[in-house]
């Protein structure tokens, strides 16, 4: 048996960080938006446990135990008493180490293959449990949609989305490391009394009633300062989305990738054109929201 999974990208629309924790978290208050760029992953089984990747990127994606994508099948598989023996291939269109949550995707895609793969019959809570084990933004990318993050970001509840939201973002040359990103916030606010980090009710309306204009005007990633700090280049990227008619932009995450709101997919059409022919970024992408969350799309049989 053959299992493919579908899992899609994330945007930030609302990162509100607040100070460091004891154990290195920051407590947050992560509205996150899943956008229609997807990877694919295929568990096959093996002999061993084995990672391939495909897709321009796919030379900066790990192969080893590292990778999400096989930290999930190891998860799942020691729960159940099973050795994790599967070939996991990632089809990956996600822009890698870009705060688009990809490797997330990538673990909560893989954990949803193997538990069909192997027949394990995960409820939803114990499948969300071992994505919050793997990484903060790993539930959101199982669930899709729109969701509120609080806790590291782990803890999800629901949002209601009531229109769709045209995007543009922008892929910056490189990665930004995503502690190294946390550090630098922490650095930038190192003697400030950093508020508690709570979800604008302005946004989350605005959210509900598919209100693009409303959408634009309450983005905020309190990242955003310690990303321009780290790659100063996105200033420019940010001015250019702006003047060819973005409503919005702002880093997405933990950057370095850029995301612009648009009015309509003409108006993204030209924004990404325009980013394209800046030269400020290596690529532009349209994509829009809500999506589904990691989605199983294929199941073939041998017999
Ligand atoms: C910033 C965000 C916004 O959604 O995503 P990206 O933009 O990187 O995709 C997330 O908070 C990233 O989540 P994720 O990439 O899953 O992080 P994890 O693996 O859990 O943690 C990696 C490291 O990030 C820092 N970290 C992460 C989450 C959090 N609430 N506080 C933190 O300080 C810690 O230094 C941690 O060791
Ligand atoms: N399946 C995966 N796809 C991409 N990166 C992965 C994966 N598994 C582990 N990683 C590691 O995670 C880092 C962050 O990648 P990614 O999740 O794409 O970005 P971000 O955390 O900014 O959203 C990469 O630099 C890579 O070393």
């Amino acid at each position: 048996m053959t299992v493919t999974v579908r899992v899609p990208a994330k945007v930030n629309v609302q990162l509100a960080v607040g100070g460091a924790r004891a154990d290195g978290f920051h407590d947050l208050a992560n509205v996150f938006l899943a956008v229609g760029l997807y990877d694919t992953v295929t568990a096959t089984p093996a002999d061993s446990l084995r990672v391939t990747c495909s897709g321009p990127d796919a030379g900066q994606v790990p192969l080893d135990r590292t990778n999400l994508a096989a930290r999930a099948a190891v998860a799942l598989a020691a729960r159940h008493g099973l050795s994790p023996d599967v070939h996991l291939h990632i089809e990956k269109d996600i822009p890698v180490a870009g705060g688009m949550a990809g490797g997330s995707a990538d673990g909560a895609a893989a954990l949803l293959a193997c538990d069909r793969l192997w027949g394990t019959g995960s409820s939803r809570s114990e499948l969300l449990d071992i994505c919050a084990e793997l990484g903060s933004d790993v539930p959101f990318s199982l669930v899709g949609g729109a969701a509120l993050g609080t806790g590291r970001g782990e803890k999800l509840s629901v949002l209601e989305v009531g229109g769709a939201f045209h995007w543009v973002f922008a892929v910056a040359d490189g990665g930004l490391s995503t502690p190294a990103v946390y550090g630098e916030f922490d650095r930038l606010t190192a003697g400030a009394d950093v508020p508690l980090p709570v979800a604008s009710p302005v946004l989350l309306e605005a959210l509900r009633t598919g209100d693009a204009a409303a959408l634009a005007g309450a983005l905020v990633n309190d990242l955003q300062p310690a990303a321009l700090s780290l790659r100063p280049s996105l200033a420019a990227t940010l001015a250019v989305g702006a003047e060819a008619g973005a409503l919005a932009g702002l880093v997405s995450g933990s950057g370095p990738t850029t995301a612009f709101l648009a009015k309509d997919a003409e108006a993204a059409g030209s924004v990404a054109a325009a980013l394209v022919a800046s030269g400020t970024c290596r690529t532009a992408r349209v994509a829009q929201s809500p999506a589904a969350g990691a989605t199983v799309v294929d199941v073939l049989s041998r017999d």
